[in-house]
């Protein structure tokens, strides 16, 4: 049980990157931790800076998320602990080959981390939120969830499907007092170019944000309730104009008549 007012935060991939950062912020906040990812001895030093810093108790625990019973311990552990008011799903990879360049199994492992994990971490922890009337879920999707041109396509539909099932959410969550935010950075300066084969050098230097500046931005987005927050995007109304085209198509999508552009065949 936490005896943090603000509840205790569960951070996944926080041992370094974006998540290191958010658990750093959430502990200033006020929040208890819970951190996860693979490696222990990153995740004590991360867990060792920030209880020292802030003074809140922070926990680690060492998990594989493509490994199942690694992935369930983490389950049961968001749907038991009363004490937890804040999931931040972040733990993914990415990858910029392009198709033809790709290992499968890599492909399907990035889909087991950044699709299965974060739905089964999410699936375990909404009953408890809506249970206690209350709980707060950030989903790191990424710019390429709107824009999956741009880097390796798999990883690129693996964030749509978190942006998808945020929109989802939050529809179903609406009066149940569980905020739903998914977050869309651009390219970060982190260990994840490297682990995708890349490196962030290579990337002009103003397409680039801090991994702090980044996290920040992000929650002040949530401080302001948003439910997409692009971090890099200098003019909200954007977002706006592109949400609202998409409400616009939403009442034409199903419907019994076929337009008269695809009755030419019949017609001839
Ligand atoms: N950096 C960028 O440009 C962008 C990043 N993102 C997203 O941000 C999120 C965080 O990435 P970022 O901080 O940049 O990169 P990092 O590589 O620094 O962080 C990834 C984190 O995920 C953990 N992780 C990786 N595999 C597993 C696993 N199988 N089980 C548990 N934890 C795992 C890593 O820890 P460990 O190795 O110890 O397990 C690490 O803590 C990702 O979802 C990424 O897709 C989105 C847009 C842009
Ligand atoms: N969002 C970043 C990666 O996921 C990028 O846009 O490069």
């Amino acid at each position: 049980m936490s005896t943090s007012l603000k509840g205790i935060a569960v951070v996944t991939g926080a041992s370094s990157g974006i998540g290191a950062i958010y658990a750093d912020r959430l502990a200033r906040r006020g929040h208890d931790l819970i951190l996860v990812a693979r490696s222990q001895e990153k995740l004590a030093e991360v867990a060792k800076r920030i209880a020292g810093t802030t003074g809140r108790a922070v926990n680690v625990v060492a998990a594989d998320l493509n490994n199942k019973a690694d992935l369930n311990r983490i389950e049961a552990l968001l749907a038991t602990d009363s004490g937890i008011t804040m999931l931040v799903n972040n733990a993914g990879v990415g990858a910029v080959a392009p198709l033809l360049e790709s290992d499968t199994d890599a492909m399907e492992e990035m889909i087991a981390l950044n699709v299965t994990a974060l739905t089964r971490l999410t699936y375990a922890v909404v009953p408890a939120f809506v249970a206690r009337s209350g709980g707060t879920i950030i989903n790191i999707s990424s710019a390429v969830a709107i824009a999956p041109e741009i880097l390796n396509g798999v990883y690129g539909a693996t964030k749509a499907f978190v942006l998808a099932l945020s929109l989802s959410l939050h529809k179903e969550l609406a009066n149940k007092n569980v905020h739903i935010q998914a977050v869309l950075p651009g390219a970060t300066a982190t260990n994840f170019w490297d682990a995708a084969g890349s490196s962030v050098e290579q990337l002009p230097e103003q397409m680039v944000m801090r991994s702090d500046d980044l996290v920040d931005a992000a929650l002040a987005g949530l401080d302001q309730g948003e439910l997409i927050t692009i971090p890099s995007l200098p003019d909200a109304a954007d977002w706006l104009a592109y949400e609202a085209a998409r409400q616009k198509l939403i009442p034409n999508l199903s419907l019994n008549l076929v337009p008269a552009r695809y009755r030419i065949a019949a017609a001839a």
